[in-house]
């Protein structure tokens, strides 16, 4: 049996109808009306131990509802979600012991109190063993730059410092899971990258399962091998972001530099997609033309001073498959 297993879950949420005008004010009152809003239609899933997970989808797509499930926070209305044999709302406080969350907009950290105060109290409430405490302290002291700030309150922070100090107490009592949601907003790209690397680390040394929302399509590239996507509510993409990008990356853009200006270039198949002084952009799909043909035609007839060819990146995938533009073939493997 995985770690996480979720079957059939479904999650609505009852509206409250609102009438305009008086008489709607006094209908609203005296008769109330409701509707109801599907969060979460059937999702299905099973996450083994140690797996690195993106669950990704637009806006609404119903990420944080299906998170807030599987940490307890809300009853699902249907289905059943198994967290290590535990059901996450009916087991809440021995399932919570398991689990670590992390949100980039929220911090769990005291804000009036030097960070080492919050790890303090999240020591006590966890009941770590004074030894694990230590060991994990120094170790995320090491990893994170802890030192240069464990004293101070947490509202002197910068976003960044905040950040790490609040993922270092999201691991403090050792969880077998944890959810980030976010993780890495409004972060610079260094401190982005240090965030990444130490998670990464983190699930190679302790085996921690990891799960992730995000719209950075970064941080699934670098930390997660799975991504399940969600969309109003239904899952659309299961499987590996290799996979994703392999199949559905096919477009590549061949940037060339030549030696003169104004130079009136046709190739059957590709596209100018851009052109500035001697540098031209074409866009062409693998499919219809090989690459080394391409640059073996160009440079028959025109002096090469550089070229680079780029493949699609995740985020633009990402991107035309919430627009409909690309449409998961059902036969991928991972598609449900
Ligand atoms: N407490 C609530 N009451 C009513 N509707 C809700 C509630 N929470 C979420 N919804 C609705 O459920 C749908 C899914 O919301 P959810 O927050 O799960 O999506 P999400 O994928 O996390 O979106 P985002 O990326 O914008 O955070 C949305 O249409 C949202 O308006």
């Amino acid at each position: 049996m995985a770690l996480i297993e979720v079957r059939d879950l479904v999650k609505e949420y009852k509206l409250n109808v609102r009438n305009r005008g008086i008489m709607g004010s006094l209908k609203n009152l005296l008769i109330p009306e409701y509707t109801t809003k599907k969060a979460v239609d059937g999702i299905d899933f099973s996450i083994e131990k140690g797996e690195t997970v993106g669950f990704i989808g637009p806006n609404g797509a119903g990420k944080s509802s299906t998170v807030k499930m599987l940490t307890g926070i809300l009853v699902p209305t249907s289905g059943t979600i198994s967290i290590g044999g535990l059901s996450p709302y009916k087991d809440r406080k021995k399932n919570a012991s398991r689990l670590g969350v992390v949100f980039g907009q929220r911090t769990q950290l005291w804000w009036d109190l030097p960070v080492s105060d919050t790890y303090d109290l999240l020591k006590h409430i966890y009941k770590i063993p004074e030894q694990v405490y230590k060991k994990n302290l120094d170790m995320f002291s090491e990893m994170l730059d802890l030192h240069n700030f464990i004293r101070q309150p947490v509202r002197q922070l910068s976003l960044g410092q905040k950040m790490r100090a609040d993922i270092a107490a999201a691991l403090l009592h050792d969880p077998e899971i944890i959810f980030f949601d976010e993780p890495t907003i409004g972060l610079d790209v260094i401190a982005k990258e240090k965030i990444r690397e130490f998670v990464k680390q983190i699930n190679k040394e302790k085996g921690t399962t990891m799960l992730f929302t995000t719209h950075d399509m970064v941080d699934i590239e670098k930390t997660c091998e799975r991504m399940i996507i969600i969309d109003h509510g239904i899952k659309i993409y299961d499987g590996t972001v290799d996979e994703i990008k392999r199949n559905y990356g096919r477009e590549r853009i061949l940037a060339v530099e030549f030696s003169e200006a104004d130079l009136n270039i046709f190739i059957p198949g590709a596209q100018l997609t851009n052109e500035k002084g001697n540098k031209k952009w074409f866009r062409f799909s693998k499919d219809d033309i090989q690459v080394s043909e391409l640059i073996s035609t160009l440079s028959q007839k025109y002096t090469i001073v550089d070229l680079t060819v780029e493949e699609t990146d995740i985020e633009e995938i990402i991107r035309q498959i919430y627009q409909g533009g690309i449409h998961l073939s059902e036969s991928l493997s991972g598609v449900c």
